[in-house]
């Protein structure tokens, strides 16, 4: 089974606006709210892969509650800690140019907490955990540290995908799978990542500090993979970007639920790519149909000397 978490899920609230003025009343062209959270995108993506997944996190209020009704029409399994306050509602809004506000959310107590990691810490040998998105301040900044060590200690294949100093004190531990986006794998090093082989050089550097799989995403221009010694690289398929909104994610679930069906790191890898497309060319979060049309037009090839 693979499990994800999200400590601070939300509903994203998408909002088109034409002719957008700053400091002036505007009307919408279209809206619709979506459950969201990083963990929440990738367990939804996993189900329309086919594969079995249950969502951990914490949810509250009224707008939590559109969340679990979401999830549940669409047969997620969940297993939420329920909080005094309300889930956050982030803003999408669309202008011709994409603008995200995500809010803070609610607050955490000390037993939610506790709650949560006794959840994390049942979780058997083979299971899948999947750690990503921003940390509440009321919850403790090592929290993704503390949970991939339970999951070192308990023989669970961790995934993270969150980045600066949280995504370096889970190497240690051996993830399974992480993945920067360009921008974040630039940041940890002080650098710029411009190309395919900076991905590659930095991304390896990764897997030196114990990360097993690094995916680097670098939105249109492809992404890369390093693993044990060696580096690939794949095109993203051709198409009208509509929403990137929960891409990276897709990313993610593609490449954990093909790799949990065929134990194959070039057809997860593939997977990831094409889902990942996939949202972005769509207003919701990827199909099976969709990744399946864009999958044929994915290639990987070796970087030489990566
Ligand atoms: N212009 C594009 N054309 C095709 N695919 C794209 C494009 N932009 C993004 N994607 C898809 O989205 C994936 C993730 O993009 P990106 O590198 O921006 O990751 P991210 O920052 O984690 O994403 P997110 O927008 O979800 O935060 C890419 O690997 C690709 O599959
Ligand atoms: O505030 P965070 O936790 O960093 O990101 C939250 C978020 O932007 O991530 C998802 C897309 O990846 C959205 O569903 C959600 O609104």
């Amino acid at each position: 089974m693979i499990y994800t978490v999200t400590l601070n899920p939300s509903i994203d609230y998408l909002v088109e606006v034409e002719n957008f003025q700053m400091g002036k009343v505007n009307r919408t062209s279209y809206e619709v709210k979506f459950p969201g959270g990083k963990g929440i995108n990738v367990s939804r993506v996993l189900k329309r892969l086919g594969n079995d997944t249950t969502a951990f996190g914490f949810i509250g209020g009224q707008t939590g509650e559109f969340v679990k009704r979401y999830l549940r029409q669409e047969e997620i399994f969940t297993d939420f800690t329920e909080i005094a306050g309300d889930t956050r509602i982030n803003i999408k809004l669309k202008t011709g140019m994409e603008t995200e506000i995500n809010s803070q959310g609610p607050v955490i107590s000390k037993e939610n907490y506790q709650q949560l990691f006794s959840q994390i810490e049942q979780l058997k040998n083979n299971d899948i955990l999947v750690l990503s998105g921003s940390i509440p301040s009321s919850v403790p900044s090592d929290v993704y540290e503390s949970m991939a060590k339970t999951c070192s200690d308990n023989g669970i294949k961790l995934v993270v995908d969150t980045s600066g100093k949280e995504l370096l004190s889970v190497l240690q531990h051996r993830p399974f799978l992480i993945k920067p986006n360009h921008h974040e794998l630039g940041e940890l090093f002080s650098t710029k990542i411009k190309n395919v082989e900076d991905a590659s050089k930095y991304g390896s550097k990764l897997v030196e500090s114990g990360a097993q799989h690094v995916i680097v995403s670098m939105a249109g221009s492809g992404a890369v993979l390093c693993t044990d010694g060696d580096s690939y690289t794949a095109n993203v398929p051709k198409g009208k970007v509509i929403n990137s909104v929960g891409a990276g994610d897709s990313m993610v679930a593609g490449f954990i639920g093909t790799y949990e069906k065929t134990e194959d790191i070039f057809s997860s890898f593939c997977f990831s790519l094409a889902s990942g497309s996939a949202t972005a060319f769509s207003s919701d979060l990827c199909t099976l149909d969709k990744i399946e049309e864009l999958l044929p037009q994915i290639e990987i090839n070796k970087i030489t000397g990566g």
